[in-house]
């Protein structure tokens, strides 16, 4: 079915369908060939559907000419006996009475069903379920055209072309070119060029200016001067940027940071996280251009920033929350602020009911009095991650390894015999080398994996909720966050689910937005809220501030510190305010924490516990994050 639907749309659509990309092809075509497309009156419903998605894509010029397609769609598909034929109404021979057959005494009357609201007649649900049908599919295009623009923007370029733009009166068999540009990514290769292929001649690579001449003497003349001029320019750059080297060179980069001969070899989708974020680093090194250009721009924020910060932070609070308000500062001063007047109101409701701080709390009250916003600021929506409280607290043990081993099939052991157990006050961050397993005890804890020998515990009545990149890029990008939580917590009222997107910090107009127009942060944001909204008891998580912290331990020349920049600006999922208010929620939540994390910021300000995976045992360390850095640094 799908088939005829595709070559009726191109039947129909004709040329204009021709340079439009596969995918969205596929959508139109399954679209209409859905059973239960209605194409309404006139290819109305049709238009409705892809009308949009027809002239954005060029399928068509305009939108008259889009009814006027939709409508010969509609013809044609019914036609083929595409249009499933919609239920007609039959009259009845003769009158047919409910009743007939049944008792005469009064049928015992049914207790009306409470309603909400007024009562929808069938016709009106079905309605509702086009139109929603209708947005799915409007928000499905709209995405659809979104990925084809990003491909070609990812692409960097237009398609080589070939203006062809007059024929000679050559023999018919010869094939002659005049006039012809060839540009590709807007720059022209050749321009104005003409080539003729005579007939019986044979030409390859290296005949070429051999051939040139041979073809003069023949009068099959073959202009390449603008070819080998651009050949000539291709060589010079490639001796420039050393292309010869450019293997050895990526080779040495990725020695410096730590890969084998033989992990060089390695396909990239077989390493650990980490060790990608690594393959991203030494990609933004090799690129050495692009490097330089965004030092620059790194050093003058980093000198800006740091301005900016001293100079704030010298001000008074009033100043501050003036600037505040004038809206000139940068986030990490907003936090800075922020955590200042969070400790000024702590400060206020601690010591409320104490005598001997009476009159300290009382100028602090009045001096944030005059200050006012300061609500507005500390609940500033960007700064909002409030993992909600489980309603019940289960009885330990909660969960438990013992004598777990494990290794990936085929693979080798990983970890020997752990022994260990996590309960609701747990608060520990698990650190240790790349690819040595930390994700994996997670996965071992939520159930993802089951060890190889031996057991690990999970208590029945225990909800726990993992947080990993892997759930980030799980969100369906085409939906938007709150018909996302709509659709994972069917039934559950909108505004509840709103209220929890909310207290990610998904608010207004935001939870509304297209998921693929939403920054790494608040996708983040939005993936915390799914995880969490069953209230978890326990929260895993894998890399929440997303690899960033790790490479800051070894950056020591600025270079490397901008490079990280870059990589922050580009490749972050996660932003740094972000990672202030995940802090401030880790702390405030009221069950266990287990997280996996090279942030060292985010590990000192949300757990107690350290704990180092290595040689397949994992061993408390008693000590802070940057003792243990120390150790790891002198051994
Ligand atoms: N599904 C899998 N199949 C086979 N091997 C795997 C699989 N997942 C991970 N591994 C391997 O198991 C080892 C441990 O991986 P894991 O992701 O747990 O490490 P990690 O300590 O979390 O690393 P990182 O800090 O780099 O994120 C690595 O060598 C990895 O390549």
């Amino acid at each position: 079915m799908t088939e005829v639907a595709r070559s009726v749309v191109h039947e129909v659509l004709g040329d204009g369908i021709i340079d439009v990309d596969e995918p969205i092809v596929s959508y139109i075509v399954n679209v209409l060939a859905d059973e239960d497309f209605d194409f309404g009156l006139d290819g109305e419903g049709a238009f409705d559907a892809l009308g949009d998605l027809l002239v954005a894509a060029g399928c068509v010029p305009d939108f008259p000419e889009c009814r006027s397609v939709c409508s010969k769609l509609s013809d044609k598909f019914g036609k083929h006996g595409l249009v499933k034929a919609k239920p007609t109404v039959r009259s009845l021979a003769a009158p047919f009475r409910m009743n007939e057959g049944l008792d005469d005494g009064e049928a015992p009357r049914k207790k009306p069903e409470p309603v909400d609201g007024p009562l929808l007649s069938e016709r009106d649900k079905l309605k509702i379920e086009r139109r929603k049908r209708k947005d799915e599919r409007q928000r499905e295009a709209k995405y659809q055209l979104h990925l084809a623009e990003m491909e070609a923007v990812r692409a960097g370029m237009p398609v080589a072309c070939v203006k062809h733009e007059a024929g000679g009166g050559h023999t018919v068999k010869d094939i002659h070119m005049d006039n012809f540009t060839i540009s590709v990514g807007g720059h022209d290769l050749i321009v104005d060029g003409s080539v003729t292929l005579s007939f019986g001649r044979h030409y390859g690579e290296r005949e070429t200016e051999d051939s040139t001449e041979k073809g003069n003497e023949a009068n099959g003349v073959v202009k390449v001067d603008a070819i080998s001029q651009r050949l000539e320019q291709i060589y010079k750059r490639l001796e420039l940027i050393d292309a010869d080297a450019a293997e050895s060179r990526a080779a040495s980069i990725l020695a410096g940071l730590s890969f084998s001969p033989e992990m060089q070899k390695k396909a990239t989708k077989t390493f650990s996280g980490g060790w990608r974020m690594r393959i991203a680093l030494a990609r933004a090194l090799f690129i050495e251009p692009d490097i330089n250009l965004l030092e620059r721009v790194a050093t003058r924020r980093v000198v800006g920033f740091e301005d900016q910060w001293g100079r704030i932070l010298r001000r008074p609070l009033q100043q501050k929350v003036f600037c505040w308000e004038t809206g000139r500062l940068n986030n990490t001063t907003k936090n800075l602020i922020r955590d200042e007047l969070y400790l000024q109101t702590t400060f206020i409701d601690k010591f409320r009911y104490n005598a001997k701080r009476a009159s300290l709390v009382q100028s602090r009250i009045k001096a944030l009095d005059r200050l006012g916003h300061v609500d507005a600021i500390i609940n500033d929506p960007d700064y909002k991650f409030e993992f909600p409280t489980p309603d019940d607290r289960p009885g330990a043990p909660i969960i438990s390894f013992s004598d777990a081993s494990f290794g990936y099939p085929g693979g080798p052991i990983l970890f020997r015999n752990l022994n260990f157990g996590i309960d609701l006050d747990s608060r520990i961050a698990m650190v240790g080398p790349n690819g040595i397993g930390k994700s994996t005890i997670l996965k071992l804890i939520a159930g993802e994996l089951q060890p190889s020998s031996g057991t690990v515990f999970r208590s029945a009545k225990v909800r726990i909720a993992v947080f990993s990149q892997h759930h980030v890029d799980g969100l369906d990008l085409s939906s938007n966050p709150l018909l996302y939580m709509m659709r994972c917590y069917p039934g559950v009222p909108e505004q509840k689910l709103r209220g929890h997107l909310g207290s990610f910090g998904v608010t207004g107009n935001l939870a509304l937005q297209p998921m693929y127009t939403l920054s790494g942060g608040q996708k983040s944001r939005v993936a915390f809220a799914k995880i969490t909204f069953k209230k978890p008891h326990i929260i895993l998580l894998d890399e929440p501030s997303n690899h960033l912290a790790k490479y800051a331990q070894s950056i020591k020349s600025l270079l490397f510190f901008c490079i990280m920049l870059i990589l922050i600006s580009s490749h972050m999922k996660m932003d740094l305010d972000a990672v202030e208010a995940l802090i401030q929620g880790l702390v405030l939540f009221q069950g266990g924490i287990l997280m996996v994390s090279h942030d060292e910021h985010l590990i000192s300000g949300s757990v107690e516990e350290l704990w180092i995976v290595s040689e397949g045992r994992v061993a408390p360390f008693h000590g802070s994050f940057a003792e243990y850095k120390k150790i790891l640094h002198s051994s």
